[in-house]
């Protein structure tokens, strides 16, 4: 997209979008609320006019794409189907008839790990099993691109990490995944690039690990000495810390080096103090 711009009632929510996507890369759009995730997300998968700026999504203008540019696109939105009085296989089973080429709704349910429900009713899912059934409802047409929108809120930590599982599992088969989230660690486990945007703008698109400077800043060393926590910021914390251990006898007491996490970085970028 170039210069994409939205606005609703003369104010522009997005303001000027540069930003190109790879085929088959995950891109996470990072943002605090109201910043013009959606928004964005909406104008790509052609749900919302735009007001200004070129966009081409697997190469069409999504305000023009007809059903085959739509047959490519995988959408999981944050509300899903979950309150069905279907069962999994017959949600997915008339969802994949809409497609000229569906994946199998069996192999999709093993591939997110819903075999065991395939004849449950969606009501009568949990939580996490229902975002589960989304993104099989979302991946069943087989989409070259796939769109989840904060797809883990209100998972416990070992259905999040289920899941970042099934979307590494959508990327060897060549899918291509833009998602947003407000989960800075599922950011840094599953994107290969992120794009942080306030205020309808994009501050900075990096790899993860460069993400505001991050792959060059300070190792911060902290260790306890005569009962106080002491601290110290250097770029060299393996001389650092070896110049501690001469310094110790034995172990030197509660040693730590940390690097600024994603969410540090984010916060500065974003304005907030971590
Ligand atoms: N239909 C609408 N009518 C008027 N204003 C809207 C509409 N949709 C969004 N906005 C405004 O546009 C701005 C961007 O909203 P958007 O939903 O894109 O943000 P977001 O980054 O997705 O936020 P969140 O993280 O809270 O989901 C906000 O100020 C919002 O109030």
């Amino acid at each position: 997209m170039r210069g994409l711009v939205k606005s609703y009632g003369g104010r522009n929510a997005v303001d000027g979008l540069d930003l190109d996507i790879r085929r088959g890369e995950i891109f996470a759009l990072l943002g605090p609320n109201g910043a013009g995730k959606t928004t964005t997300v909406e104008v790509l998968e052609g749900y919302r006019s735009r007001d200004g700026g070129q966009v081409a999504v697997l190469g069409v203008d999504p305000a023009t794409g007809g059903r085959r540019w739509r047959a490519d696109i995988g959408i999981v939105l944050q509300s899903g189907a979950g309150d069905s009085q279907l069962t999994c296989l017959e949600l997915l089973t008339a969802q994949a008839a809409y497609y000229p080429d569906p994946r199998d709704p069996h192999e999709v349910l093993e591939l997110v790990g819903l075999t065991e429900k395939a004849g449950a009713r969606g009501r009568s899912l949990s939580g996490g099993q229902r975002r589960r059934l989304d993104v099989a409802l979302g991946i069943v047409g087989k989409p070259a691109l796939l769109f989840l929108d904060e797809p883990t809120t209100g998972f416990d930590p070992e259905a999040r990490r289920q899941f970042w599982s099934l979307i590494r599992s959508l990327r060897e088969l060549g899918t291509t995944m833009l998602l947003t989230t407000h989960y800075l660690d599922e950011a840094e486990e599953l994107a290969d690039r992120v794009g942080v945007i306030t205020a309808g703008r994009l501050v900075e698109v990096a790899v993860p690990a460069e993400l505001g400077g991050r792959g060059q800043a300070p190792a911060v060393v902290s260790w306890t000495e005569d009962g106080l926590r002491r601290t110290e910021a250097t770029q060299t914390p393996t001389a650092f810390v070896a110049g501690l251990a001469a310094r110790f006898p034995g172990e030197v007491p509660d040693l730590a080096v940390a690097r600024p996490t994603l969410e540090d970085v984010y916060l500065q970028m974003i304005g907030q103090p971590s």
